[in-house]
């Protein structure tokens, strides 16, 4: 089984406030070289569990390894973590923002790499004065070149047109295959990430629901339509009923028979959307995702 760049065993944290858990009872493990989708509602987890990772937040319970250190702060120069609101010095221009990103990075910048994200921006303009997106580019030329083994982006293609947000993509997922890093990528735009992600988490109340291959998870639910009868032994996602039709998603028990049922492929945003309205779905994780598993066969 190839190593896992994050790996969470029964992981949970609070800010310390009475709102109680921001992440709770979290498992799960990201092999290497996987580019992750973290998808889930809003206050779901995401950033926390993100900020953990990057050794900004600790755990209060559970335990957390991030490219094999049990202490993420300590690995901290093989990750690049850019978060919501991408803090840059907005007193700094463009250019002194990446010299400062080749000073900090001794050894491992890239600079054409940093040249090709932020290439665009005006190298003399001060931070302050560039729009949303173009912080965003810059933020994301710092992580990019630094040639993270894992790079954190926390909504990182939120502010960005669609034709930016396509390049940036692209160039994004071409610097991950080139060097086989490890991507976690949160975002609410599930159709962005269904093209680009080979992995998927959703947090949903600081846990995660569903975690594995985008493939593996996708083909494990079935969407059916039919007379509505007894749908054991599948598992129903989620399923209504209208006048003499019943149409569900369910978690597939074996085969699901064609002479009963017309049954198609649900798209990975139909999967998520189902489990997010049906709270009480089941967990599902796909072996490579399993930490008890992973532990197991090790
Ligand atoms: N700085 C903070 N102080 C106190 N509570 C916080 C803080 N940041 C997050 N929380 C709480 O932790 C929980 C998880 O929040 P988090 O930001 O991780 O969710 P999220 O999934 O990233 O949400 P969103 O999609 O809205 O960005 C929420 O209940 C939130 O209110």
């Amino acid at each position: 089984m190839t190593g896992a760049a994050i790996e969470a065993n029964g992981l949970g944290t609070t800010y310390g406030n009475k709102r109680g858990w921001a992440l709770r009872d979290c498992s799960f493990r990201l092999p290497a070289g996987r580019i992750c989708a973290l998808v889930g509602p809003n206050g779901a987890g995401k950033s926390t569990l993100l900020a953990l990772a990057a050794g900004l937040l600790r755990p209060a319970e559970g335990t957390l390894r991030v490219l094999g250190s049990t202490d993420p702060a300590e690995v901290r120069h093989r990750i690049a973590y850019v978060s919501q609101d991408k803090p840059l010095y907005p007193r700094l221009t463009v250019a002194d923002t990446l010299w400062a990103g080749l000073e900090l990075n001794p050894g491992t910048w890239d600079r054409a790499t940093a040249d090709r994200i932020a290439g665009p921006l005006p190298q003399d303009a001060k931070v302050r004065t560039l729009s949303g997106g173009q912080r965003t580019r810059l933020a994301l030329a710092l992580a990019l070149a630094k040639r993270p083994e894992l790079l954190l982006l926390d909504e990182p293609m939120a502010d960005l047109d669609p034709l930016v947000r396509h390049r940036l993509m692209g160039a994004l997922m071409a610097e991950a295959a080139e060097h086989a890093t490890t991507i976690v990528m949160s975002s609410h735009i599930l159709t962005e990430l269904e093209g680009v992600c080979d992995y998927l988490l959703l947090v949903d109340g600081g846990r995660i629901r569903l975690g594995g291959e985008s493939d593996d998870l996708v083909t494990a639910h079935a969407l059916i339509t039919g007379r509505p009868r007894d749908l054991a032994p599948h598992t129903v996602i989620e399923s209504r009923t209208t006048g003499r039709q019943l149409t569900a998603l369910i978690r597939r028990q074996g085969q699901v028979d064609p002479d009963t049922w017309d049954v198609s492929e649900p798209s990975l945003e139909e999967l998520l959307l189902a489990h997010l309205r049906s709270p009480q779905a089941p967990p599902l994780l796909t072996p490579s995702a399993d930490a008890g598993k992973a532990v197991a066969t090790a």
